[in-house]
């Protein structure tokens, strides 16, 4: 039996989490705010806590910092959202979270975060028995919402929720980054949150794309120059890592680096110094690197074009960012955001997508991934001429929409909708394509409804009441 701590300011919350946790074999103590929660674990041992990110007063977040601070073996902390978005996902986790949850939690859940928390825990004091507690109780008013931040990284499918959740744990470290992932797929931006999110928020956030400079002056792009170390070096040039220093430097392309660049790179890594082209003298710079990239590293290392051991050295923390046809979830939601994007620089109100739109957005395989989806809607919004964006105005090309090379393996764009409804109107659509995804994702999860609604990156009650609405139970 583990002691669970449920910090929560909802006393049916609390009460239902209890019941649950009870039932699953584990003692409970209760706290009603962040405050009581710090005076219980201040007292008592626990082995995990279930933590309310929305709370009056002291909210999740600086009750988990408060945590941080106070106790010298935090033990996992699981905070609870009713709204995750990537700002809530990454500050628990850099501040961390052992992991986040969207309510409403499922026993299911439950158990299995608690089964992980609690190993860990074990591992961490060498054995894992629980101690012992009163459970206290208490009420303030609910805070009910989370209300989504303004983070502009859009993504709600459990693969973008992953995304979140490895940017936040990568944030609270120094470590060099990873980025993996087709181009489009949002390395780039990525790159940013993991900076605005880190303690190095207020340092410069540098990014030099290697494939694109020319192969002779990436070096001193990156180390810098001194006058006359080359012909035309005039004058001297700091370069990218004394740029960056302080902060984040991010390496786009880094499969396309030389070899003897890559020699350079290793040694700025572990040795946190460069030389300056055309000078003998080491320069301290302090700089985290993150490296992104389309090429697929251990085949270049097996073929000699990168090397080794520079791949060991970068690839401490890795984010794979999914192709967008692999998180259909998250295309309206991007299109919406890109439209509202669109008519905020024109000035305009966001003109909306009609059934058939839609239909065409999920339908297409997207080689260029986001940054395809947001030219398109950008050109879109541009030049419609009417409140409503239709399939016609997105001017994607047929041969773009159905190759059969390019087809997903997950996804059977035939199904996805049928073509009699493409005159129907946008909520009927919408609905049956809810209808299909819940389908889809229900036969992929083989019926297992908790699977599916992670699937869906939804609430498994939400998941409950539209299988019943559509029939589907
Ligand atoms: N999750 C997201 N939410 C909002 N916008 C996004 C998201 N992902 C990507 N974008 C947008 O898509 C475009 C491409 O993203 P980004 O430049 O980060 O991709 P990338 O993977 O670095 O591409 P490349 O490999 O070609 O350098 C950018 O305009 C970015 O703003």
């Amino acid at each position: 039996m583990a002691r669970v701590l449920i910090v929560d300011d909802d006393d049916a919350f609390r009460e239902t989490l209890a019941e649950t946790l009870e039932g699953l074999g584990h003692g409970v103590t209760s706290a009603a705010s962040g405050r009581e929660a710090l005076d219980v674990l201040s007292r008592e041992r626990v082995d995990a806590v279930f933590l309310d990110h929305r709370m009056p007063g002291m909210d999740g977040l600086q009750t988990l910092a408060g945590m941080q601070a106070q106790l010298p073996e935090m033990p996992p902390v699981i905070v609870l959202t009713a709204f995750s978005s990537a700002g809530n996902t990454i500050d628990a986790m850099r501040l961390g979270a052992f992991d986040h949850l969207t309510k409403p939690v499922t026993r299911d859940a439950m158990r299995d975060v608690l089964a992980r928390a609690l190993q860990v825990r074990a591992a961490a004091l060498g054995d894992g028995s629980a101690g012992d507690g009163s459970a206290d109780d208490g009420s303030v008013n609910d805070g009910s919402v989370d209300d989504r931040d303004n983070s502009d990284l859009i993504g709600i499918s459990p693969a973008m929720r992953e995304v979140h959740k490895r940017i936040g744990m990568a944030a609270a470290s120094a470590q060099p980054v990873l980025l993996l992932g087709e181009t489009g797929t949002g390395k780039e931006m990525v790159a940013r949150a993991l900076h605005r999110h880190s303690s190095r928020a207020g340092r410069p956030f540098v990014a030099l794309n290697c494939a694109a400079i020319p192969k002779d002056l990436l070096e001193s792009e990156l180390f810098g120059h001194v006058r006359g170390a080359f012909t035309g070096a005039t004058g001297d040039r700091p370069g990218c890592f004394r740029a960056a220093d302080g902060g984040v430097l991010l390496l786009d392309e880094i499969g396309d680096m030389r070899l003897d660049v890559q020699a350079k790179m290793l040694r700025a890594l572990q040795e946190g110094e460069i030389t300056p082209l055309g000078s003998h003298r080491p320069v301290k710079v302090d700089v985290r690197v993150i490296a992104a990239t389309h090429h697929d590293l251990a085949a270049a290392v097996r073929e000699g074009r990168f090397r080794e051991d520079l791949l060991y050295r970068l690839d401490v923390l890795t984010v794979h960012l999914p192709p967008l046809r692999e998180r259909l979830a998250d295309i309206l939601p991007l299109a919406e955001h890109f439209l509202r994007l669109a008519a905020r620089a024109e000035g305009a109100a966001p003109k909306a997508l009609t059934a058939d739109a839609a239909q065409q957005l999920l339908r297409h395989t997207w080689p260029g991934n986001v940054r395809e989806l947001r030219n398109v809607m950008a050109r879109s919004h541009a030049l419609s001429r009417h409140a409503m964006i239709s399939a016609a105005d997105l001017e994607l090309g047929p041969s773009r929409v159905t190759g059969a090379d390019a087809q997903p393996a997950n996804v059977q764009p035939a199904n996805v909708l049928p073509t009699e409804w493409l005159n129907a109107e946008l909520p009927d659509v919408i609905e049956k394509v809810e209808r299909l995804m819940i389908a889809h994702a229900l036969a992929q999860a083989n019926g297992n409804r908790a699977e599916a609604a992670r699937r869906l990156g939804i609430h498994r009650q939400l998941l409950y009441r539209k299988l019943t609405a559509y029939g589907l139970e």
